[in-house]
């Protein structure tokens, strides 16, 4: 797969911008007219410079309000051609992208364009330069592909072709099967973006709200598709215009568009049989069967607060690594390990952010094959060497600096319990507290690393992202998105906190990053859950009464129904698959929590509560009221 990205798409200054797209590896670059006026160095060095990172200049732009002008303004319209094919030689690149014009000036009809791209064609050509005509969303005549591409189509040189771009197209809803008839050596380029579903001027929309394929609701790979299907082979560019990737961090940033052109170049050839999309072989998303486990590393007095909470909840300890300080808690299904090793990745990530969960792990159906899907997309494996007799569990990087295991049949990984676990005989088998399995895992992430996040879990793994939804702190906005295998395997609410002082802000700045704030586990009954939680001196988070008289109205409930929530501090949602029962345990720390729900077929996370769970925990977290989230209520 030959890849590209636009400058505009990514922050920092040109050299920045370069460093950053050839360190992601990418094969090309568009140069953004801006991006080269604004740096002080002649087109000529600029060239260079883009060649001495091992790229390539896919395509110059753009070039603006060119075709259909009155003769008063036509002239002017190729000299200024003429003045930027100068430049395009100094630089060293041979397609310029013109878009459709938006001028009021402009006279329209196809004919008259077509002949203007005629004669651009025959100036282009004496230079050994070509033209790529892209129809805007918002041109004034051309606004359509099919009428940028009949253009081109008349204006029949063999140096004007058509350039397609993914959001313009989509933006507009035009039928993507229209791109399958073009001859595939007409299309010279295309770009790509996507977006998320936002009802505004598209103009603005494309100006600041585009994001990379698969971060957004548009159907980017059903338009990859088409071009595909017609044999096209040159270059898939992302061209993003995005006002918090102009802001964020250009290595994350070319990183993620790395990772979202791979994965979709990967999705297309699977599916579209005449696909020219070469890429390395790499094993298709895979289904994640459950959480296998939840690691926490902790230590010194945190170590017993966060086992005395476990063993509020049921947990009893039941097997102990042979050779590590590294203890294994179970209930029914569910395993938490958890590390006190002051050495290795474990230790140096207690040192920095204190106790955290910081691993998990996933039971596959074939560890090492998804282990390669997440190199082949760019992702760091973690290694850590095994002692002697130890299994090396397939593992890379998570976002923010979390690692992920893999688990599958196989006969060391389905054994590593077993294998190098030590077992502890458990007080009592059963499980006490009737937790049953994990429900979901709420990471908490930097506002503008969701896209980041969401990018990294759909991509390597067969689960879907819902649209993106507002949690509602008393301080602030929390944005999430939710990333679920419909049948439950994995579900990881992401939430990424815009301030500090939101409980989710707190938390990652507390804790020097992002990490995972809650852990959600399944119940069947969650009465029967909260008394056993009771008598083992668990406890819950005290809920407003006024809730309750607001929850009871909201949905119509019995008023002893009502009464059996409030005693037990149970939230309760419903929707149209049926009701949620939510129970929270205390705050541990700056800002970690459990949470036990019973789902009785309803599918969401009990978002409309979540106003009411927040400001329960940071009257805990802060009693006294003051600003600033200074003191713990430990009685
Ligand atoms: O917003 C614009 O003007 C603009 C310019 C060039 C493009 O390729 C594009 O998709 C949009
Ligand atoms: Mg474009």
């Amino acid at each position: 797969m030959k890849t590209s990205i636009a400058t505009v798409s990514i922050s920092g200054a040109l050299d920045e911008k370069l460093a950053a797209i050839a360190a992601a590896g990418f094969d090309g670059v568009e140069i953004f007219e801006n991006d080269l006026l604004v740096y002080d160095a002649s087109p000529r060095d600029v060239g260079g410079m883009v060649r001495d990172q091992g790229l390539h200049i896919t395509l110059f732009q753009p070039f603006r309000d060119f075709e259909g002008m009155p003769n008063t303004q036509r002239d002017r319209a190729f000299d200024r051609a003429e003045r930027k094919f100068d430049v395009m030689q100094e630089l060293g690149a041979d397609l310029v992208l013109v878009c459709s014009n938006v001028s009021p000036a402009s006279l329209g009809g196809i004919d008259r364009a077509a002949a203007d791209f005629h004669e651009l064609g025959e100036r282009a050509a004496k230079r050994g330069l070509r033209i790529g005509y892209e129809a805007l969303a918002w041109g004034r005549y051309v606004n359509d592909h099919r009428d940028a591409w009949e253009v081109v189509r008349r204006a029949d040189h063999a140096n004007v072709g058509l350039i397609l771009d993914s959001f313009h197209t989509l933006a507009r809803k035009i039928d993507v099967g229209s791109i399958r008839s073009i001859p595939r050596d007409k299309i010279f380029f295309v770009q790509l973006a996507d977006a998320p579903l936002i009802d505004m001027d598209v103009l603005y929309w494309s100006r600041h709200y585009r994001n990379m394929p698969g971060e957004g609701d548009l159907p980017v790979t059903d338009f990859t598709r088409s071009v595909a299907a017609t044999g096209y082979d040159g270059y898939f560019s992302l061209e993003i215009f995005n006002d918090q990737f102009r802001a964020g961090s250009p290595r994350q940033i070319a990183q993620d568009g790395y990772r979202s052109l791979i994965h979709l170049g990967d999705q297309v050839r699977r599916r579209e049989p005449d696909a020219r999309i070469p890429l390395p072989d790499m094993p298709d998303r895979m289904a994640v069967g459950k959480v296998a486990f939840i690691e926490f590393v902790t230590d010194g007095d945190e170590k017993g607060e966060i086992l005395g909470l476990l063993a509020s909840m049921g947990f009893v300890p039941t097997a102990r690594h042979r050779s590590k300080s590294v203890t294994v808690y179970q209930q029914g299904e569910i395993r938490i390990v958890v590390n006190t090793e002051t050495a290795g990745y474990a230790g140096a990530s207690y040192n920095f952010h204190g106790t955290t969960a910081y691993a998990i792990g996933l039971q596959v159906s074939d560890a090492v094959g998804a282990l390669a899907r997440a190199l082949g997309l760019g992702a760091g494996a973690f290694t850590q060497s095994p002692g002697p007799g130890e299994t090396a569990m397939p593992a890379i990087y998570g976002p923010g600096g979390s690692v992920i295991y893999f688990l599958d049949a196989s006969p060391s990984l389905s054994r590593i319990w077993q294998t190098e676990f030590e077992p502890i005989k458990p007080a009592h088998t059963d499980a006490p507290a009737g937790l049953l399995g994990i429900d979901h895992i709420a990471q908490t992430v930097e506002y503008g690393e969701l896209p980041t996040a969401v990018l990294f879990y759909t991509s390597l793994l067969a689960i879907e992202k819902t649209p993106v939804f507002d949690v509602i702190d008393p301080a602030g906005m929390v944005r999430s998105q939710v990333v679920a295998d419909p049948s439950g395997g994995l579900r990881i609410t992401l939430n990424g906190a815009e301030n500090r002082r939101t409980l989710a802000g707190h938390f990652i700045a507390e804790n020097f990053g992002p990490a995972i704030q809650h852990i959600a586990f399944q119940t069947a009954d969650i009465f029967a859950t909260a008394n056993a939680l009771t008598k083992n001196g668990f406890r819950s988070l005290k809920i407003s009464r006024n809730y309750y008289d607001d929850v009871e109205a909201r949905f119509g409930l019995d008023a002893e129904f009502t009464d059996s929530l409030r005693a037990s501090d149970i939230l309760y949602d419903r929707d149209e698959h049926g009701e949620y029962l939510q129970l929270y345990s205390s705050v541990y720390g700056e800002g970690f929590f459990f949470e036990i729900v019973e789902r009785r077929g309803y599918r969401g996370y009990g978002a409309a509560n979540a106003i009411f769970r927040i400001a329960a925990q940071k009257r805990q977290i802060r009693p006294d009221g003051v600003p600033g989230i200074t003191k713990i209520d430990r009685e």
